[in-house]
């Protein structure tokens, strides 16, 4: 059963709250005065802690040090004084889960009460299940906390680790998850983005090259893989590997060796091996795009990312945390968020998964600027559009793309070739319904900025203006 400390001087508002949490089948105790509240919070384990910020023995947030120190960490919820504009700022400022402001009827404290409650219940739930290094992710729905299972098991083996799931889904985060949990945590862990280098690149990269290797090797150079020598390589898009790059990454694995470009050496080495695809892998096998034996060897486990669309609640986690964080960051004063905003950003389809909504927030607070609460009219228009498909060209035009792509030359195109064209075309299409802006073109296709200008380089097409 939960336990609340009501902390208010007026007793109308003790019976309104613990009325309110008795329903809920909590248990509720209330103190008066600070000095009262200090003694019951010591002697007692409480989930959620509602506390007056004006009380007749002091300012109630003279104990929100103590509160937020206490063993149970609890869930805070500040009450505000009539027309305090700074409700919000004071209690995010202090470590507040959340604040009511006077006058409030019962609508107004539903929600807030419900989310804390329900927040602390998958607190609990997920300390019983996991006691793993996290991390940066955010989320504690079934399915993400699932994937954390699969993070402990793997962090705990030495074998190759693949992960799955759409971009954006945070397959580097969980990747750095499994490095940070396992024995090699104070060792490196490199991330290679396979996609973003060209087929003759990719081997120098990873191997590394002797000086005169190839034109333009004007000095020798030591791989990523010989870098991550006694830690952990993950290899981002590892279905874009050429397979000649595959024979190669497969005999390293075999032999624990490594030979550069143009080098006649075979130089040991340890590392522990992470892949990532959003690519179907075992139908690459069974078209020969990809070689079998080194799916065996890349996959003795499994991760597969659910995108966010399917996780739940852990939106609304991310974000608050991810609002604070970016506050903080970006040091403007913390801001409240509306219902109606947390409501528009759930309905939204997120192709691009978490990393879409972190820029659609970045954007809405940009877009805020001094206001307090954070409120649809902040977030980009497209995204205020609920219900409708506002990312996904018409499937006309996605058949006419394509039909073009393969008409190319009257040839029918290898399906690396095919891939890239297309993926050109698709950026030149990004750039234009941006209008060259690089926040909106990474907010519309849920890639990163940095992602954006390695592919732009790829493929050789103009950068942004600057904004
Ligand atoms: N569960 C999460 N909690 C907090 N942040 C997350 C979470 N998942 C992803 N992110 C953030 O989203 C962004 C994208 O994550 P990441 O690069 O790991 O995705 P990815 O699946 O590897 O994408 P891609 O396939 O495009 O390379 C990063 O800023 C990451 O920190």
């Amino acid at each position: 059963m939960m336990r609340v400390l009501i902390i208010d001087d007026d007793p109308e508002i003790c019976l309104f709250f613990e009325t309110i949490f008795e329903k809920t089948g909590c248990e509720t105790v209330t103190a008066k005065r600070i000095n009262e509240a200090k003694k019951l919070s010591t002697s007692s384990n409480y989930d959620i802690v509602l506390l007056d910020l004006e009380l007749p023995d002091g300012n109630g947030l003279d104990i929100m040090p103590d509160l937020v120190n206490l063993p149970s960490s609890p869930e805070i919820i500040i009450i505000t004084g009539t027309g305090d504009a700074r409700g919000a700022e004071i209690a995010f400022k202090n470590g507040a889960w959340d604040f009511v402001q006077k006058p409030f009827c019962y609508d107004d404290v539903y929600l807030p009460i419900q989310r804390a409650l329900h927040y602390r219940k998958e607190k609990i739930a997920s300390q019983q299940f996991i006691s793993l290094k996290r991390a940066k992710i955010i989320g504690e729905s079934p399915v993400l906390r699932q994937c954390l299972d699969e993070v402990g098991k793997a962090a705990s083996t030495d074998a190759g680790v693949l992960i799955t799931g759409e971009t954006g889904t945070g397959k580097e985060l969980f990747a750095r998850a499994v490095h940070e949990n396992s024995k090699r945590a104070d060792r490196p862990f490199v991330a290679v983005d396979c996609g973003a280098l060209t087929e003759s690149l990719i081997e120098s990269t990873l191997f590394g090259h002797e000086k005169g290797a190839f034109t333009g090797a004007a000095s020798k150079q030591t791989g990523l893989i010989l870098e991550a020598d006694g830690g952990t390589l993950m290899l981002d898009e590892i279905g874009d590997m050429p397979l000649s790059v595959q024979k190669k990454l497969l005999r390293t694995l075999q032999e624990k060796t490594v030979r550069s470009v143009g080098g006649n050496k075979e130089i040991h080495v340890d590392i522990r091996l992470i892949s990532a695809t959003n690519l179907d892998l075992e139908k690459m096998v069974k078209n020969n795009q990809f070689r079998e034996d080194l799916f065996y060897r890349i996959h003795a486990m499994r991760i597969n990312l659910p995108p966010l669309r399917e996780r739940g609640t852990d939106i609304d986690d991310i974000i608050i945390k991810k609002i604070h964080e970016l506050s903080v960051h970006y040091n403007v004063r913390a801001k409240g968020i509306s219902n109606e905003f947390f409501e528009t950003l759930r309905q939204n389809p997120w192709p691009g998964n978490v990393r879409q909504l972190i820029n659609v927030l970045e954007y809405a607070l940009a877009s805020a600027g001094s206001d307090p609460t954070l409120v649809p009219k902040h977030l980009p228009p497209e995204y205020r559009l609920v219900g409708i498909d506002f990312d996904m060209p018409e499937e006309n035009d996605t058949t006419q793309m394509i039909d073009d792509v393969l008409n190319v030359n009257g040839d029918f195109p290898r399906l690396n070739v095919f891939r890239q064209t297309l993926e050109k075309k698709y950026l030149e299409k990004l750039l234009e319904k941006a209008d060259g802006n690089r926040k909106t073109a990474s907010s519309l296709s849920g890639i990163s900025q940095s992602r954006l200008y390695t592919l732009l380089g790829k493929y050789n097409l103009p950068g942004f203006g600057s904004q």
